[in-house]
């Protein structure tokens, strides 16, 4: 088979959250994605990449250790899988966390977030982004009970930020991606292209 033919790979962790509308978008993005339910650690096998949805962060973390998936994941991500995080997604790829040093996580990614920090679930809401790397139009970017994005270390690209504040809301290292609102709940499939791009960039796909 022609890795042009080959179908690409892409789980979604599929414990708690949004991961319905993960599976959603990745179809949209073209008939070669299929989308794998990563429901446990048998399942992480033979994925291109992988996509952590948004949910509750502490729930997934809690969940990942219980059924054994997080060391694999985080191992998975240290050889260069694409892993792909969105808001509780994100707090669960970045190093470190305001306030919560022991919170369960995978830690791959060179970020300090704040969870929560645009207040309670009533406080969400949804802006306009104007990314250089996504110029053609703006993002629509839906904040749910988001966290911020308070420290980007080393190795770390800012793709998108928000408003006047400069916050970033989307970040790449190398093959990880995170960002702090909720792509799929559009129809804006730019990013998971983005994503996508990532996963030819790091695997036999190209
Ligand atoms: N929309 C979301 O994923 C919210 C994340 C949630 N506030 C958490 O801490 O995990």
């Amino acid at each position: 088979m022609t890795a042009a033919s080959r179908v690409v790979r892409i789980g979604v962790l599929e414990l708690q959250g949004d991961f319905l509308e993960h599976r959603a978008m990745l179809k949209q993005c073209g008939n070669d994605i299929q989308p794998i339910s990563v429901k446990g650690k048998q399942d992480l096998d033979n994925i291109d990449g992988l996509v952590i949805p948004g949910g509750e962060s502490t729930t997934m973390g809690r969940l990942l250790a219980e059924f054994d998936m997080l060391e694999t994941i985080r191992e998975l991500g240290l050889q260069g899988l694409p892993i792909f995080g969105t808001c509780a997604g994100c707090i669960l790829l970045a190093k470190d966390i305001v306030g919560r040093p022991t919170q369960t996580k995978l830690g791959l990614m060179n970020i300090t977030v704040d969870r929560n920090a645009y207040g309670p679930q009533t406080e969400s809401f949804e802006t306009q982004v104007y990314s250089p790397r996504f110029k053609e139009k703006p993002l629509r970017a839906v904040l749910i009970r988001a966290p911020t994005i308070v420290q980007v270390g080393s190795g770390v690209q800012i793709l998108a930020c928000k408003g006047s504040e400069k916050e970033p809301i989307l970040v790449q290292q190398g093959n990880l991606l995170a960002s702090t609102f909720h792509p799929e709940l559009t129809e804006d499939t730019r990013i998971h292209l983005h994503f996508l791009d990532i996963v030819k960039a790091y695997t036999s796909l190209q």
